[in-house]
């Protein structure tokens, strides 16, 4: 396969309702979606970096960048292109996980269209439909957080993730708690707490939480395997976790007991596949992340919780837990499931006048 160029148009989604997490408020989701022209097919994917580093270092212009001026060049020219040749060549270039995810997803979409092959079935996935959580954002009050938990466990959504800060943790918890009743349960604070200030995450202990997510910033591993003494309920990394060294490493060290596996921020879905290889083999059970994708990121994210390690409910959420409207065929859930696309490769695409309607802009980048 050989790559003509690749589109990259930059997308804005106005979110249902604003979604607040320890690192700040989002009203609207810009993302770059990318299609990769090649001699024998088109493949889709999205970037997933936010616009601001405040998630990860990775951010939309930054992606942008990156992939203009180095990672699509570095596909040029070959006229034996796979999914798999992808990270290979990008791997001189140091980071940019989120943007090498997209490329090397769109790539793969590409070849496994063209062989007419479900990217669930080139994963390995053993089944038809995922479990499905949703994670809920900090309110301005309880009354608030206990009528948006309402909804979704009336939709049918199988565990509830709260995203938690000092100050909103164990009073939030312990009302969903009360209010759910044995309804499996998380947190999720990406990075806000200092071994200094985790103390009151001892308290969560108190709520059979399935597990607390990215308590400490992402490079404190020994953080974590001290925390870990601490508490009780188990500790899932999620910034932490950027390829299979760290998880490898993270396992080794005890610094968590669960993986939160997220395409974007691991370098893709092959990189998602030998990371949860390597938690299957040290017996962590992993789930599939999510950030806020569309409809094509989340078909793709669906493909990869339906493989045998990812035994716990993801943020594999309907698209209408975001978006009024998807710019895909929208993803539905069924009695707290989604199923899996069977389509060749990611096994959707975009209906373009969805896909027009909320374009900022696009940019063609031929290689
Ligand atoms: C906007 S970045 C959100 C990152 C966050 N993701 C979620 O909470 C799930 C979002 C989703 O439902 O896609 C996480 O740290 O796990
Ligand atoms: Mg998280």
């Amino acid at each position: 396969m050989k790559l003509t160029g690749v589109e990259l148009r930059r997308v804005s989604m106005p979110l249902k309702s604003p979604f607040r997490t320890s690192f700040g408020t989002q009203t609207a989701r810009e993302m770059l979606v990318l299609r990769a022209v090649t001699d024998e097919a088109e493949g889709w994917a999205e970037c997933v970096a936010l616009v601001d580093p405040v998630y990860s270092p990775e951010y939309l212009e930054g992606s942008v960048d990156v992939l203009r001026r180095f990672l699509i060049p570095a596909l040029a020219g070959r006229d034996d292109l796979t999914g798999a040749a992808v990270a290979p060549a990008l791997a001189r270039f140091h980071g940019h996980a989120m943007a090498k995810a997209a490329l090397e997803t769109a790539i793969l979409d590409a070849e496994l269209v063209s062989l007419g092959i479900a990217l669930s079935r080139e994963l390995g996935a053993t089944r038809s439909r995922v479990a499905c959580g949703v994670s809920v954002g900090i309110m301005d009050s309880i009354d608030a957080l206990l009528a948006a938990v309402d909804d979704y466990v009336a939709q049918g959504y199988r565990r509830i993730k709260l995203k938690i800060e000092p100050g909103w943790d164990v009073e939030p918890v312990r009302a969903v708690r009360e209010r759910i009743g044995d309804l499996d349960l998380q947190v999720d604070a990406n990075t806000a707490y200092t071994l200094a200030t985790a103390d009151r995450l001892v308290k969560l202990d108190a709520f059979d939480l399935l597990l607390i997510e990215q308590p400490l910033p992402e490079d404190d591993l020994l953080g974590h395997v001290e925390l870990a003494k601490r508490v009780r309920t188990p500790i899932c990394l999620d910034e932490s976790i950027t390829n299979a060294r760290t998880a490898a490493a993270a396992i080794t060290l005890g610094a968590c007991q669960i993986v939160n596996i997220k395409p974007g921020r691991v370098g893709g879905y092959l990189e998602s596949r030998r990371i949860h290889d390597l938690c299957v083999a040290h017996g962590i059970p992993v789930w599939c992340g999510g950030m806020l994708e569309t409809g094509l990121g989340r078909a793709a994210n669906v493909a990869l919780a339906a493989l045998p390690g990812f035994v716990l409910p993801g943020d594999t959420s309907a698209s209408d837990r975001y978006y009024e409207t998807d710019i895909t065929e929208p993803f539905v859930l069924a009695d707290g499931y989604l199923s899996v696309p069977t389509g060749p490769g990611i096994g959707v695409r975009p209906e373009p006048d969805l896909l027009d309607a909320v374009t900022v802009s696009t940019e063609w980048i031929p290689v």
